[in-house]
């Protein structure tokens, strides 16, 4: 007999107040490391470079993005993720939004549905709406929208099941606006962390992303010493990877579950550990892309993850 589960109606406020919201039957994930099954991106067709950060600004004044590079590295890691037998599903693409690449920060996928963020740049405002009509044409309930201050997709770290860590630059993500998520988490039951990071790092992601359960890969000299004891207290192995990766992109890599891992080409560190521990890596060049102030992690929302 082959009971189907019912989808969940698409909905702009799933969440129930004072916790206990029912996870998603047909989308979301328990975790950041489980088997990818289905991903959202961004489409590269209207990025420009901007200075938005002092990375990007860095890049702008020495060696501007070529789009049309970026464009092509951007088709490399889509089929990346078909070779990995991902689905990809893409925003709308909009010639106003010319950050839309980095479906990161605009929304976050969680357990419950997804959550609509609040973009603080105002040339990135555009992309909140357009991601609320990205998940109700793919069906996708939304769990609720950040309305208390700014808060970037890029700063909601699922460390484990049930384990949230939220990055809070001030310039991006606001306390505000941490603040309101970490209570939502804390209210299903979650154990919330805020890590007060500076804006040059501009989100979490950056520095500290999941790889595999109990592995994670982290920016030893530039995160704080708490962040990197509370993961190990929890069992996680830390791989080390050095800050000139990291400034490049190096650590924003996109776990598919099942030892495979999407990363930057220029990121050897990350990705001799990893052949080292057995994983499929694949390499890709971003380094145009990445000009832009963003990597592979910043480009991907996981949109369903099977155990
Ligand atoms: N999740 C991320 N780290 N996203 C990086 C976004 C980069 C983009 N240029 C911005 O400044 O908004």
């Amino acid at each position: 007999m082959n009971i189907q589960t019912p989808a969940d109606p698409f909905t702009l406020q799933r969440r129930a107040p004072g916790g206990g919201t029912a996870p998603l039957a047909a989308w979301g994930f328990a975790n950041e490391t489980d088997r990818l099954t289905d991903v959202l991106l961004g489409s590269p067709a209207h990025l420009k470079h901007l200075a938005t950060s002092s990375l990007s600004r860095k890049h702008l004044r020495e060696a501007p993005c070529n789009i049309q590079v970026a464009q092509a590295q951007h088709a490399e890691m889509v089929a990346a993720y078909e070779h990995f037998g991902v689905k990809v599903h893409m925003h709308s693409p909009e010639p106003e939004l010319p950050m839309q690449v980095y479906a990161r920060d605009s929304s976050v996928m969680t357990p419950y549905g997804a959550i609509i963020t609040a973009m603080a740049q105002w040339w990135r405002r555009g992309e909140n709406y357009a991601a609320i009509r990205t998940y109700e044409r793919l069906g996708i309930p939304i769990y609720d929208m950040v309305t208390a201050g700014t808060f970037e997709g890029g700063d909601f770290a699922v460390i484990e099941e049930g384990v949230l860590l939220i990055g809070c630059g001030g310039a991006r993500t606001q306390e505000e606006g941490a603040r309101q998520v970490a209570g939502w988490f804390e209210a299903e039951g979650w154990e919330v962390k805020i890590a007060f990071i500076d804006e040059y790092y501009v989100h979490i992601d950056l520095m500290v992303v999941p790889i595999a359960e109990k592995l994670t890969a982290v920016c030893v000299t530039c995160t704080e010493p708490w962040i990197v004891d509370w993961l190990k207290s929890k069992g996680h192995e830390i791989i080390d990877v050095p800050f000139q990766d990291t400034m490049a992109l190096g650590c924003n890599a996109m776990s598919l579950g099942g030892d495979r891992m999407i990363l930057p080409k220029s990121s050897t560190t990350l990705a001799a550990a990893l052949r080292a521990r057995g994983f499929e890596v694949a390499a890709i060049d971003t380094a145009e892309i990445s000009k832009t102030g963003g990597g592979i992690h910043c480009m991907a929302q996981a949109l369903k993850r099977e155990a």
